[in-house]
């Protein structure tokens, strides 16, 4: 890897009860890669997304993201950080519509004065009108523009998923997280999000870390991949010598 690493995580675990879900995994992901993770079902990879991304403070290890320690920080401190992240299943707010779900994803994440907002200076009008104008740039990305006042509860299934990956984009992140972003999602769709994923790494320099099932889809855009078993790290590398590793054929690649 030649560039320094955007984010790295060393040696971490994360430790329930008797349980050791993550065993001293470490993991580098530098800028403009995709870099997926893989492992079987408990393997431990949602729980290092949840210790990466705050929701769980890790029993041990470091997060380090442009070298800063992030592994006491709480969540919301690390997404104003760049690192944001999607859900194995779609968290919308499926009321509103899809364009307010933009606007209140940029408002949790910019640190406001509410005073100022209520006064409605031009400076907040001026504000306003760049949240609108990020949410239609990013609703014309995934493709959503014609949905932008409909109900987000109403969109089919993989256009939610296409609106909450907007809804992280929105937040001008460094590192996007997506939770096995494929799942659910139909042979069409699944083309889409990996031309999507290819897309925000050429065209918007975002650096990419997920976790996914869809081996087809992990192979093609990945640059490098992690593997874990039982919490442990087994392999990592690219996607061809991950696909020839005997122990990863033997603890997952096998089954498929
Ligand atoms: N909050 C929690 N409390 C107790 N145990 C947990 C908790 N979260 C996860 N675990 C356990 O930790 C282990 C790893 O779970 P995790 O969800 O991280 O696996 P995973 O690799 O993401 O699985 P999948 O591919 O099925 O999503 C499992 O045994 C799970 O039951």
């Amino acid at each position: 890897m030649a560039d320094t690493p955007l984010l790295s995580v060393r040696d971490l675990s994360m430790r329930f009860g008797g349980l050791l879900a993550v065993d001293r995994v470490s993991m580098d992901v530098a800028p403009r890669e995709v870099v997926s993770i893989i492992g079987p079902n408990g393997a431990g990879k949602t729980t290092v997304f949840n210790c990466i991304s705050g929701f769980y403070r890790p029993t041990d290890g470091e997060v380090l993201f442009e070298n800063k320690p992030m592994h006491r920080l709480p969540g919301f401190k690390i997404a104003r950080a760049g690192m944001v992240r999607t859900f194995q299943n779609v968290r919308l707010f499926k009321e509103m519509t899809v364009v307010e779900n933009l606007l209140v994803a940029q408002h949790m994440q910019a640190e406001r004065n509410l005073l100022k907002g209520l006064l409605l200076t031009r400076g907040f009008r001026r504000r306003e009108a760049e949240l609108l104008d990020r949410a239609a740039h990013w609703l014309e990305r995934v493709g959503l523009i014609e949905f932008a006042n409909r109900e987000a509860g109403n969109l089919a299934y993989g256009q939610q998923r296409r609106l909450e990956i907007a809804r992280c984009m929105v937040t001008q992140p460094k590192l996007l997280m997506l939770d096995e972003p494929a799942a659910g999602l139909n042979p069409n769709e699944t083309h889409d999000l990996d031309r999507l994923i290819v897309q925000l790494k050429e065209e918007e320099g975002i650096t990419v870390l997920l976790i996914e099932h869809d081996m087809s889809l992990v192979m093609g855009i990945s640059d490098r991949i992690y593997v874990v078993n039982q919490g442990k790290p087994l392999a990592d590398g690219t996607p061809e010598e991950v696909r020839r590793n005997p122990e990863v054929i033997k603890a997952y690649l096998g089954e498929e």
